[in-house]
This record gives C-alpha cells, sequence and structure tokens, in this order.
C-alpha cells in the first residue's frame, strides 16, 4: 500500500461553492447533488475513494499575455510574478482537493497563447473536463478572441462532456466602472459559448481561489455522477477486457445534468 499525503487545510471544500455571477453561471444550485452526496459519504465511510484517486484535466487557453500562467500560479503555488515569460508550449500543475470527505485532484494544463506554439499546445487539449477561456480585462480585443479559442480546444473534445468557463484577468486595472462594463460584455460572450464567466486578479489574489474551487467541485460531481452511471450500468465482457454499457435512461440523465448557461 502506498502513502497517499493528506491535502492541505486550505485544499478542503465541504460547502458547495457559489457562482460568480448567477448571470452567466452553469449550475444556480448552492449544495451538491443528492445522488453525488450519498455516493461520497458511503465512499468516505467505506475509505473507498482513498486508493483511487479521481483527476479530472482543465486546459487553459486564451491570447498571450493575457495572464494565464499568472492565474495558475497565484492559485498553485500563491505567488505572482511581474515580468512575463511567455509558455513555450504547455505546461501542467495538478493541485491535490478533498471533497465532500473524498480525494480529488485537478490537473491543470497551462497553454502557450503564441501563435507559433499553438500547434504544440492544441496537441494537449485533448481529453479535458474542463477548458478555461482567459482574457484580459483591460484589453478587451482578447475577450472577443476567446470564442475562436474555445472553438479550437472543443475541436479536441467532445461538446457536451466539457464544463466551460470564461475568466477575466487583470481587474486590479480598472476602475469600478470600467469593471462593471467589461463584465456586462462578457457575461453577453459567456452566455452565448455556455460558459461560466469569473472576473479575477491574479495581482492581488481576488476570486482566484474562489474560482479554482468551483472548477473542482463542478467536475469532481460530475465525476462522481458518472462514476454511478457506470456502476449501475450492465457490463459485457469480451475477451478479457469489460466493455460497460450505459442504458438509455443513464443517457438521457446524463444529457440533463450537462451545463447549461442561465
Ligand atoms: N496587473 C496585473 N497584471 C497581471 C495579472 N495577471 C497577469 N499579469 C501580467 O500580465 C503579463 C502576462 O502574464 P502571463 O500569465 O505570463 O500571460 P500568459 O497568458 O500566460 O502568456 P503566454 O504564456 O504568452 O500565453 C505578466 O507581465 C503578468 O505580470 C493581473 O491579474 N494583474
Amino acid at each position: 500500500m502506498h502513502f497517499i499525503p493528506p491535502v492541505s487545510k486550505n485544499r478542503i471544500i465541504s460547502k458547495f461553492p457559489k457562482c460568480y455571477n448567477p448571470q452567466a453561471c452553469l449550475q444556480m444550485k448552492e449544495d451538491w447533488n443528492e445522488k453525488a452526496k450519498s455516493a461520497c459519504l458511503d465512499r468516505a465511510a467505506r475509505q473507498h475513494g482513498m486508493d483511487r484517486l479521481k483527476m479530472s484535466k482543465a486546459v487553459v487557453v486564451g491570447d498571450l499575455n493575457v495572464g494565464k500562467t499568472c492565474l495558475i500560479n497565484r492559485f498553485c503555488k500563491d505567488a505572482f510574478d511581474r515580468d512575463y515569460k511567455a509558455t513555450i508550449g504547455v505546461d501542467f500543475e495538478i493541485e491535490r482537493f478533498e471533497l465532500s470527505g473524498l480525494p480529488y485532484s485537478l490537473q491543470i494544463w497551462d497553454t502557450a497563447g503564441q501563435e507559433k506554439f499553438k500547434c504544440i499546445a492544441s496537441a494537449y487539449y485533448r481529453g479535458a473536463q474542463v477548458i478555461i477561456t482567459v482574457f484580459d480585462m483591460a484589453d478587451i480585443k482578447t475577450l472577443e478572441h476567446t470564442r475562436q479559442w474555445l472553438v479550437e480546444a472543443l475541436r479536441e473534445n467532445e461538446p457536451n462532456a466539457c464544463f466551460i468557463f470564461l475568466v477575466g484577468t487583470k481587474r486590479d486595472l480598472l476602475s469600478a466602472e470600467e469593471c462593471q462594463r467589461t463584465e456586462r460584455d462578457a457575461v453577453k460572450i459567456a452566455s452565448e459559448m455556455n460558459a461560466e464567466f469569473w472576473s479575477v486578479s491574479s495581482k492581488t489574489g481576488q476570486n482566484v481561489q474562489e474560482f479554482f474551487f468551483r472548477v473542482a467541485a463542478l467536475s469532481f460531481e460530475d465525476a462522481i455522477l458518472q462514476e454511478i452511471e457506470l456502476s449501475s450500468s450492465s457490463a459485457v465482457r469480451i475477451g478479457d477486457g469489460e466493455i460497460l454499457k450505459v442504458d438509455a435512461g443513464d443517457q438521457q440523465d446524463r444529457a440533463a445534468r450537462k451545463p447549461s448557461c442561465c
């Protein structure tokens, strides 16, 4: 048996995190899904989750210089670098959480915004459960470009299988009035993209932890619900491998659960 170190105290999420703006929010509910909650309680009581760490992949995309690396570094390392160093290709961090008593990890992929690195970076978009499109609130043209970034990230993924977030960075550079105006524009685009909108500052740290907790909670809950569906479906064995058949009722359940912007 291998030793898994305990999750740090500030990565324990017990209450379901709230969205930032109800006008561009993936799920309005204030608590965990009932099915997921009882599955978590059951697994935590049996210490079942401990031997099989759940992991989801989040990819962070957006124009160069919008603050993708700083956003990840603020959350994962509680650090902020004023100097711009372009990401070359991709990089990733793994953050460990404890949600509803179960361990959970989020793989956060930082991708290059520079055109010349795009083909390297896009090879890593595949298999994402979460797509985080980032723009610079102080450079409004980067907001418009998030649509194209999303199209490219979705090309490598199943559109209905991903949670999409639209994150505006550098809010510390804007006055309250400018911030309000930019947020209004961003909410419109987020609704069109079926995305949840967040406005953050990696410099001050404002909303950064809240945002990543929300990402972790939504993707964790989805992973638990998928596991429940799979375990309740009939299994067909072919050769040595096992193929799991999900029946139509389960698939309808899953479709109904998929994010839809309110
Ligand atoms: N004031 C302020 N500056 C920020 C913030 N986030 C990032 N920056 C600055 O913006 C510049 C670009 O940040 P990065 O995080 O490197 O940008 P990136 O999107 O990862 O860029 P690429 O790697 O080229 O794709 C740096 O000089 C950061 O210091 C923020 O919240 N506030």
